[in-house]
């Protein structure tokens, strides 16, 4: 087999990358090589290959539905938003300037298809099958010209394409309908159908939809996967975040000891990695809420600084709100503070920034005795250590260096009484430190939380993955899929006017 598939959506969020690792699941469990690919991705969630490249998370947590080891090829292209109108450019896993909107999408981003379509060839060569994702929608029409990862991509590769639709927001059939009929001909002629996803009730409602969809389309609707709860691991974020709420609707065992600990997690401006803390909404008894007001401190048991790729920005942020002094207080009290990377950095005394926000220097909250200056150099590691007297795993994405000036050693960072900072992300996956430092929290904020014994965070993600699986084998055509992946797209499938605007064979 030397198959491929693009999997597009008719919005962002429509479930593309978790359709993809399902996909990528189920192909793995039929014997066959597989691999995942984004050509590019925009994301603050990245994550750090063996061999020290920066990719988005998705594609990592797909490379492991897949099981294989993740690789810069598997995402060559990376934007970091720093702002609403600019990013910061990661080209094979390693940072290569910052771009606006308009340049970017004025001519840089289309240099990049060879780049791209390099690294898919290479993975097709090496692979029985790359199953890609697309980003946003492939009929934004504003940017099908230098487009690099929906259409741009499919074409140059001859990939089929499949379409998902979340109908739990409504209007499916019509997004089905106008993703197709905003497209040129040629583009048309890979597309090859829909996948519904998100869906509630009784599917024999939806068939009457889908055939009357097929009959406008000429294609057919692959399969019909059910809403399933908790199934958005390691997602995208663009800039937008879950303020309220736990990270994810999970389905966490019932607490063990007889108090919860509750885990307040400052919802900071362009932050990073928020996934740090799926680790502690995993464990049962912990209950975690991303919060944006002082008051909303009071009764945490722990509050986490997450990453952010704005330092001085978030620390701007704190102050207006009064968390910087909510947050400053608490470490006075011996109550616990997490800060992680980004959040780390702004517990310190001060920051010298002449590369991300080039504000020169900016005072810290004071609460950790570390200096941090900013690199232009990225520091991208996976590194491994013990901290509570358990073994840790961890990975860096950071510009900022720091220099610890006291305190007692915390994963390379230090730690203050009850304050703790390290550049670190991905240190509390590790199962045993998880739990160490979770009874820490707890003795220190007079709560009788047990951690569960044996809640093993990489069991859970594997098991995520196979229900991902589950969802593609039980509810998808995968006969056809497999066709589809194995064969390209149908011969002969209609045009739907009026085709892409401008476009020769475009009516209007
Ligand atoms: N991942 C992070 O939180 C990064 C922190 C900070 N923006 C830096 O680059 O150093």
């Amino acid at each position: 087999m030397s198959g491929g598939l693009l999997v597009a959506g008719t919005t962002s969020d429509a479930g593309k990358s978790v359709v993809t690792a399902g996909i990528c699941r189920w192909l793995v469990r039929q014997g066959v090589k597989v691999a995942p690919f984004k050509a590019q991705n925009m994301s603050l969630n990245s994550f750090v290959t063996k061999e020290g490249a920066e990719i988005g998370r998705a594609q990592a947590m797909q490379a492991q539905a897949c099981r294989v080891e993740p690789t810069a090829l598997m995402n060559p292209v990376l934007l970091k938003p720093g702002g609403e109108r600019s990013s910061q450019v990661v080209l094979l896993g390693k940072p290569v300037g910052e771009m606006s909107a308009r340049g970017y999408h004025g001519g840089r981003q289309q240099r990049l298809l060879g780049v791209v379509l390099d690294c898919l060839a290479e993975l097709r060569g090496t692979y029985d099958a790359v199953i890609c994702e697309g980003a946003g929608s492939p009929a934004e029409i504003n940017l099908r010209r230098t487009d690099i990862v929906n259409m741009g991509i499919a074409r140059n590769a001859g990939l089929p394409v499949l379409v998902v639709g979340d109908i739990d927001r409504g209007g499916v059939f019509a997004s089905f309908f106008g993703t197709v009929a905003l497209l040129s001909p040629e583009d048309q002629a890979l597309v090859a159908g829909f996948l519904v996803n998100k869906f509630r009730g009784d599917v024999s409602l939806l068939e009457p939809g889908l055939d009357m969809l097929r009959g406008l389309t000429g294609r057919p609707t692959y399969g019909v996967l059910p809403f399933r709860h908790g199934l958005g691991i390691d997602e995208e974020d663009g800039l937008r975040i879950s303020l309220r709420g736990t990270v994810r609707e999970s389905n966490v065992a019932p607490p063990v000891g007889e108090d919860v600990l509750r885990v307040a997690v400052c919802a900071v401006p362009l932050m990073s990695n928020f996934t740090d803390v799926d680790a502690l909404a995993a464990e049962p008894g912990v209950v975690v809420r991303f919060v944006d007001r002082a008051e909303e401190l009071a009764d945490a048991d722990l509050v986490v600084v997450p990453g952010t790729r704005g330092t001085v920005r978030a620390l701007e942020w704190l102050r207006e709100r009064g968390l910087a002094e909510a947050l400053v207080r608490r470490a006075a009290e011996g109550r616990p503070v997490l800060g992680l990377c980004g959040g780390f950095q702004m517990l310190g005394e001060h920051v010298e920034d002449d590369v991300e926000s080039r504000r020169g220097h900016v005072p810290g909250l004071g609460v950790l005795p570390v200096r941090v200056r900013f690199a232009p150099e990225k520091t991208l590691t996976r590194p491994v250590g013990e901290a509570l007297g358990e073994r840790v795993e961890g990975y860096e994405i950071h510009h900022g260096v720091a220099e610890v000036l006291g305190g007692e050693p915390f994963l390379d960072g230090c730690r203050v009484g009850q304050t703790w900072g390290t550049h670190w992300h991905g240190s509390l996956e590790s199962d045993g430190f998880r739990r160490a430092f979770l009874r820490e929290v707890a003795t220190a904020s007079g709560r009788r939380f047990v951690p569960s014994p044996d809640t093993s965070f990489a069991a859970l993600r594997e098991e995520q993955l196979d229900r991902l699986g589950d969802l593609i084998e039980e509810h998808a055509d995968t006969d056809a899929l497999w066709r589809l992946i194995e064969s390209g797209a149908p011969t002969g499938l209609p045009f739907v006017p009026p085709g892409a605007p401008g476009t020769p064979g475009a009516s209007g």
